[in-house]
């Protein structure tokens, strides 16, 4: 049975997208089947991992708003063991269609019901905002995983996420919990990081990973090429450090 992870967090370019796709693609090479929900309209984590928007038939705005049956929209990506449900810009009118539509709040959780006994973990990359989309990766998920830049407002708008995970636990998914919190865009040469780390951990405290992602060219260059970082550099410093938080989510899995 498949864990649901939803990465997210409302503030944009704090590295939900990054994290997912890597995460991913670790677990997978720990022996994982992964399956990646994008749930953003910009279909990065869609591009990421190798697939071309003309390639993509069905997506899950399809998933969503036309209650399509979910294998008709997964797709096998360029790493073994990680498939995708795509999104495509499409998925830009859903916030508003579901709208008015019933049972809105539960359409992923209905949509992934029929997989989840294919997958052990499915990570769904969360959109910058707390609307209809978020709400639905929330009700659908087991847990929260929440990347936090490494920068000077970085618990900014957390208080508003928490919020909206109360709001879920109270009426739509009671056992949604916090899976951890991840420092990304670590800058060693800074003070201010350091300062953040700390000010990060004294709020969450066991929550937060280990591992930290400093900024890394590498990490920004390996999406145009449609990989992962542990195939498009497998050996740097990038493939390391998500390969370290891979060995940490797993561990808090009893694996
Ligand atoms: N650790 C890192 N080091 C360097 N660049 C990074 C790192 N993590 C992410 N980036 C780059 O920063 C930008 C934003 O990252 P990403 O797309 O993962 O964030 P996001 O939270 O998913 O964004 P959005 O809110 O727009 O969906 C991207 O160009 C990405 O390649």
């Amino acid at each position: 049975m498949a864990h649901v992870i939803a990465v997210a967090n409302q503030k944009g370019g704090v590295g939900k997208t990054t994290t997912t796709v890597n995460l991913a693609a670790c677990l997978a090479n720990a022996g994982k089947k992964i399956l990646i929900v994008d749930d953003d309209a910009q279909g990065n984590a869609t591009s990421g991992v190798g697939i071309e928007k003309p390639q993509v038939k069905k997506d899950i705005y399809n998933v969503l708003v036309d209650e399509e049956p979910i294998d008709e929209a997964i797709l096998h990506t360029s790493h073994k063991g990680v498939d995708i449900v795509p999104a495509t810009i499409q998925l830009a009118g859903a916030e508003i269609e579901l709208t008015s539509q019933m049972a809105r709040e539960m359409r992923l959780k209905l949509g992934l019901a029929p997989v989840l006994d294919k997958y052990d973990y499915i990570l769904i990359d969360c959109p910058p905002s707390l609307g209809q989309l978020s709400i639905n990766a929330f009700t659908a998920s087991n847990s929260i995983l929440i990347p936090v830049q490494s920068e000077f407002y970085a618990l900014e708008g957390l208080g508003q996420l928490l919020n909206t995970v109360k709001l879920v636990q109270k009426h739509f998914n009671p056992d949604l919990a916090i899976e951890g919190v991840l420092l990304t865009m670590y800058d060693a040469r800074t003070n201010l990081g350091t300062q953040v780390i700390s000010e990060v951990r004294s709020h969450f405290g066991e929550h937060v990973y280990e591992t930290v992602i400093p900024r890394l060219t590498r990490l920004a260059e390996a999406p145009s090429y449609g990989e992962p970082i542990v195939d498009f550099d497998p050996r740097s410093r990038a493939a390391k450090v998500y390969e370290d938080l891979a060995k940490e989510v797993l561990a808090a899995h009893g694996e």
